[in-house]
């Protein structure tokens, strides 16, 4: 079948059926914040965002992913180290089976319990699947989220913003399957806060379908790839 995150269809087995996997600008990275080089020029992030464009929330199987109306300039990301206006097509979130697995991206080898990606692609080109496949086609803002308690208000992605829209930026691609290498990533420094309650509705999810045996939908992250010489810029603060 398809690709997942089991031992029989995983990250380490994409490569099968996706040998980009290997190549050079493949994510998530661990970012060593020693060495993530400061750029003035990099701009201040410009995320807008209009709840009334979300559309639905589905189970994919993969993950859960909340999607948006693109069919006009109304959520949009702008600035940081992209030109041009990205719009938002979708967020989701990847998560571990505890607490101490889940993110993605890691911060000096620390990986959070979970993250979250805010998918836009550029409308220099026609659509998301047009831009999906070239390599300034998409901006991913990357949000980790760390355990507190915390109440989770209705849902419109800036309440998901942490207050400091400081980041990493490096060039990468999708961390699913097809891992195009077409993405942006804008990694926010400052964690959002989420509960353990919360934590463990993600972990209640399902991979399996109706009427098949139960999987959890758990550790649904890609571990960090090879840097392959990329350089990893940081913004001001
Ligand atoms: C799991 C899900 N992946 C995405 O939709 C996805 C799309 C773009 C990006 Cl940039 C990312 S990511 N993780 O790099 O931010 C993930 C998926 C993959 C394949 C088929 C269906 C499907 O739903
Ligand atoms: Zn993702």
């Amino acid at each position: 079948g398809g690709w997942g995150y089991a031992e029989h269809n995983g990250p380490d087995k994409w490569f099968r059926n996706f040998p980009i996997a290997n190549g050079p600008r493949q994510s998530p990275i661990n970012i060593v914040s020693a060495e993530a080089a400061y750029d003035h020029a990099l701009q201040p992030l410009a995320l807008k965002y209009d709840p009334s464009n979300s559309l639905d929330i589905l189970n994919n199987g993969h993950s859960f992913q909340v999607t948006f109306a693109d069919d006009a300039d109304s959520s949009t990301l702008t600035g940081g180290p992209v030109s041009g206006t990205y719009r938002l097509k979708q967020f989701h979130f990847h998560w571990g089976s505890s607490d101490d697995k889940g993110s993605e991206h890691t911060v000096d080898s620390k990986m959070f319990p979970a993250e979250l990606h805010l998918v836009h692609w550029n409308t220099a080109y026609p659509s998301f699947s047009e831009a999906a496949s070239k390599p300034d086609g998409l901006a991913v803002v990357g949000i980790f989220l760390e355990g507190t308690q915390t109440s989770f208000a209705d849902f419109d992605p800036s309440v998901l913003l942490p207050d400091s829209l400081d980041y990493w930026t490096y060039d990468g691609s999708l961390t699913t399957p097809p891992l195009l290498q077409s993405v942006t990533w804008i990694v926010c420094k400052q964690p959002i806060s989420i509960s353990s309650v919360q934590m463990e509705e993600f972990r209640n999810l399902l991979f399996s379908a109706e009427g098949e045996p139960e999987r959890y939908m758990v550790d649904n992250y890609r571990s960090p790839q090879p840097l392959k010489g990329r350089k990893i810029l940081r913004s001001l603060k």
